[in-house]
């Protein structure tokens, strides 16, 4: 097991180049399975969410080709029992985009309920309602998910709750589907409009991506096709708030502004300076930060995937903020962690009151999740004193190279193996 040992109380300054969206990866390297003949996937994330997805390719049988860093050839011409067990489904939530892919392709499939990160239940009714109407037969049995079709048929589906995964979910189930469908209700994010984007590049015929209205008529053959994979909002996020909260000026190269509005906007309000360039942002900060407000919504409004971070710039921000959570039951884990370090954050439910200190003190932390672990981080880098971060997979299941990122920027940040005399003491 490694760990990162952070010295604090650096100011980020200089540039960080940004890696394609993991949650758009996601969706897409399962949509490959979609294709006859090869996709070439560029801009793809290196991150273990991704490598995960490639070993359960590769298990069914597609042949996986790395042809550079960010590059990579999927042939899915023959695919082999579709199945996807626990051992591996367990490490990632995105692995059930293979049941509307395999669905569609094999006419059955059966996949082990989801991981990911622990908000609280996940649920996935609206999936399952999705196949159902597009005449699947689906259930829940011994941990496993399974779904069949003799003929996948199109439907109008209106979506209860605004779901990222059930509307990705389905509109891949269904673009190969016998006729329309129209889901309604839809989520927005722009990983969504990247997947229909991928799809129509394969010849699909998926219109309104980006709307709560998306329509979609059935194609019999999707080919092969060459795509490049967005920047990661989340990413970019995560390093605009790392400025702003250590004090630093940073340009964030290779992103689309347009997608981090909402972060800016709350970045502006609490006193950092962001100023747009057509595919870069810089974000710096001279004086004190003032609190703010936030709630999390669906896309356009606050991600979720970035209140874990922002909460860590709060807590050195002048005044109370107060940070509700609109998606998840259970997204401040993280905040425990925070406090060790000197945070003034009181939970109630979905509600942060978040009473802004001078500055934070390191201290022997844990990632508890993706989001909450690059939130220490920030804490860490503008900490006075040494951090160490622990169960630091969840920060790799979704940051590229983040050690070498924010080391280029000045971040004192070591990787260290955790000795076993350690861990076999704390058995
Ligand atoms: C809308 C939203 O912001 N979605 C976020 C959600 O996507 P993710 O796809 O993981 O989750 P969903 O968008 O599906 O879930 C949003 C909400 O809908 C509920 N739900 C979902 C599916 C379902 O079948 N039934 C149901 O009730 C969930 O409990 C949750 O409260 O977490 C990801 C990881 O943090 C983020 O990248 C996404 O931005
Ligand atoms: C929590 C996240 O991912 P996942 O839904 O894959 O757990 C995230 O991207 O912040």
């Amino acid at each position: 097991m490694e760990k990162f040992i952070v010295e604090g109380q650096t100011r980020l300054k200089g540039e960080v180049t940004i890696s394609g969206a993991k949650n758009a990866a996601v969706a897409i390297i399962p949509a490959t399975i979609l294709a006859q003949g090869k996709c070439v996937i560029e801009n793809i994330p290196n991150i273990s969410d991704i490598s995960i997805l490639f070993k359960i390719l590769s298990g069914m049988g597609a042949k996986v080709r790395r042809i550079n860093k960010s590059t990579v050839e999927v042939d899915t011409t023959y695919i082999g029992e579709p199945v996807v067990p626990y051992e591996l489904a367990r490490y990632m939530r995105a692995s059930y985009y293979l049941l509307g892919t395999l669905l569609s392709r094999c006419n059955r499939a059966s996949v082990s309920m989801p991981g990911g990160c622990n908000f609280g239940v996940r649920p996935i009714d609206q999936h399952m309602k999705g196949f159902e109407a597009l005449g699947a037969d689906v259930s829940i049995d011994s941990g496993m998910i399974n779904a069949r079709a003799d003929m996948l048929i199109g439907a109008h589906i209106y979506f209860d709750v605004v779901s990222v995964g059930a509307t990705i979910n389905v509109m891949l189930a269904s673009v190969k589907a016998k006729g329309i469908t129209i889901l309604e209700n839809c989520a927005k994010e722009p990983h969504i409009v990247d997947l229909a984007n991928f799809l129509n590049s394969m010849g699909a015929d998926i219109r309104g991506a980006g709307t709560d209205v998306i329509k979609i008529h059935g194609v019999d053959i999707l080919h092969g096709t060459t795509y490049s994979i967005i920047p990661d909002q989340i990413e970019a996020g995560t390093y605009m708030v790392a400025a702003a909260a250590t004090g630093g000026d940073v340009l964030v190269k290779n992103i689309i502004p347009k997608h981090l509005e909402a972060i800016t906007e709350k970045l502006l309000k609490a006193g950092a300076e962001v100023i747009e360039y057509d595919d870069s942002i810089r974000v710096r900060r001279g004086g004190d930060l003032n609190k703010i407000n936030i709630k999390t919504m669906p896309h356009p409004g606050f991600p979720t995937d970035m209140q874990p971070q922002m909460t860590a710039l709060l807590s050195v921000a002048q005044g109370t903020s107060i940070v509700t959570e609109g998606v998840w039951d259970n997204r401040f884990r993280y905040v425990d962690e925070l406090r060790r370090m000197g945070a003034h954050i009181q939970v109630d439910g979905k509600v942060a009151v978040v009473e802004g200190t001078e500055s934070l003190t390191g201290a022997p932390v844990k990632a508890t999740d993706l989001r909450g672990g690059a939130a220490v981080l920030i804490a860490a880098i503008g900490a006075k004193g040494t951090t160490e971060i622990e169960d630091i997979g969840h920060i790799e299941r979704g940051y590229e190279d983040i050690v070498e990122k924010m080391t280029g920027l000045g971040a004192r940040i070591k990787k260290v193996v955790i000795p076993d005399v350690y861990l076999s003491s704390a058995l």
